[in-house]
């Protein structure tokens, strides 16, 4: 596909995504419709179309509306690519543009020039204070491609050595013990013999370092009370001999952990959750729960803008449910961690709050905020002793 026809077929795309539908659900549609078009092109469509919701809201200024032309016309005057050498109608680029469509955008500004919902700003400006310009800044750029190290299998220096011999370059990243940041061809790793051998697996260094950063010394059980795929769980038992215990309350999510747990070389027992009350108690409980992904929202784009008020208030109730619960199943004495990917206090610092008043029998240890101008996502962990 020419670039013009890729920006077509990403305004196509966009429509739907407009309309409602999940990006990677109509990219995947699109995709089986246009048969033609191989990996290399639908890659770059995923680029395009991500790169575009990330800064939904200032495009649509600077192109004039929120709709597929709109978005694309707005994403090429900010690249500073001149829209008609895109919008020519020659063989399968977008139809030129409109008299409307050239006199249309204005330059945004303030909360939509930093693609910022107006609704959460005052949240987000209490949460990150001087921050708040910067973060919402680098929420608008692709997120680097971390990987992290198994050290079951390899250190930093054998697990670039292996990448770089397959053609993928890496550089340590600070943010962790055990991170390699990816800098060329990301899109080769899961076929790498390093990824397939389990030397590296694809994560966040934001969320490697949360995990290092829990006292697991001495540990003998760990509970990964919301587990999903189960990164955390493969990071815990990668630096520790504590028997590793992953649970979800939708448990299909963790379908593919017994694999990966296989080829890192390490030791998950996956359970169901009517079997957790059974292995209970564990010396560490983390809760790594749902919430808003505002510390991820390079990567994941659309759930800034499907935020709302009702649904971060449903969220802060089934935080609270999760602490209360979770913390439940560990040992006097013992650990609990809750961390999030969110950046705001309301899922946090106020939740670690009412977590204290609720529950009189522990005390908080430590608290840390990453924010994505450490380099990673954003993310919260804090974690509470049990008294004795
Ligand atoms: C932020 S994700 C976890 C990501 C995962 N820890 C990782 O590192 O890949 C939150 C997970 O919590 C699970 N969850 C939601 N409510 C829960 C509950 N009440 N009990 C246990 N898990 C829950 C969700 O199914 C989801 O997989």
């Amino acid at each position: 596909m020419t670039p013009a026809a890729r920006y077509a077929a990403a305004i196509e795309i966009l429509d739907k995504v407009v309309g409602g539908e999940v990006a990677e659900k109509a990219l995947t549609n699109w995709a089986r419709g246009n048969r033609f078009a191989g990996s290399g092109d639908r890659h770059a469509l995923r680029d395009i179309v991500f790169d575009v919701l990330r800064c939904k809201r200032s495009f649509a200024v600077l192109g004039g509306e929120e709709s597929g032309r709109g978005l694309v016309l707005g994403a090429l005057r900010a690249a500073g690519i001149a829209p008609d050498t895109v919008f020519t109608e020659e063989g399968y680029a977008p139809a030129v543009l409109t008299p409307s469509e050239r006199a249309c955008g204005t330059a945004p500004d303030g909360l939509a020039a930093l693609d910022c919902p107006d609704w959460l700003a005052p949240e987000l400006r209490a949460s990150l204070g001087e921050d708040f310009v910067p973060v919402m800044q680098a929420l608008q750029s692709r997120a680097p491609v971390f990987l992290r190290v198994n050290l079951r299998k390899g250190d930093l220096v054998s697990a670039g050595a292996a990448l770089r011999a397959e053609g993928i370059e890496t550089q340590p990243a600070s943010l962790a013990k055990t991170s390699l940041e990816v800098l060329s061809n990301p899109r080769r790793i899961q076929n790498s013999n390093a990824f397939k051998d389990g030397l590296v697996e694809l994560q966040d260094a934001a969320s490697q370092a949360i995990t290092e950063m829990l006292p697991l010394d001495g540990v003998a059980r760990v509970l990964d009370f919301c587990a999903g795929g189960g990164g955390k769980s493969l990071a815990m038992a990668a630096r520790s001999n504590a028997q590793i215990y992953a649970h979800d309350i939708a448990p299909t999510r963790m379908k593919d952990l017994p694999v990966r747990a296989k080829r890192a070389g390490v030791r998950i027992e996956v359970l169901a959750p009517p079997a957790l009350k059974k292995a209970a108690p564990f010396d560490l409980v983390l809760a790594d729960a749902p919430c808003s992904g505002s510390g991820s929202w390079r990567r994941a784009p659309e759930a800034k803008w499907a935020l709302t008020p009702e649904r971060l208030s449903a969220l802060h109730d089934v935080q609270a449910q999760i602490m209360d619960e979770a913390s439940r199943l560990v040992l006097p004495g013992g650990i609990f961690a809750y961390a999030t990917c969110s950046l705001l206090r309301s899922e946090n610092q106020a939740q670690v709050a009412a977590f204290l008043g609720r529950n009189p029998g522990w005390s908080l240890t430590s608290e840390r905020v990453l924010t994505p101008l450490d380099g990673g996502d954003g993310f919260f962990v804090a974690w509470f002793r049990r008294n004795l």
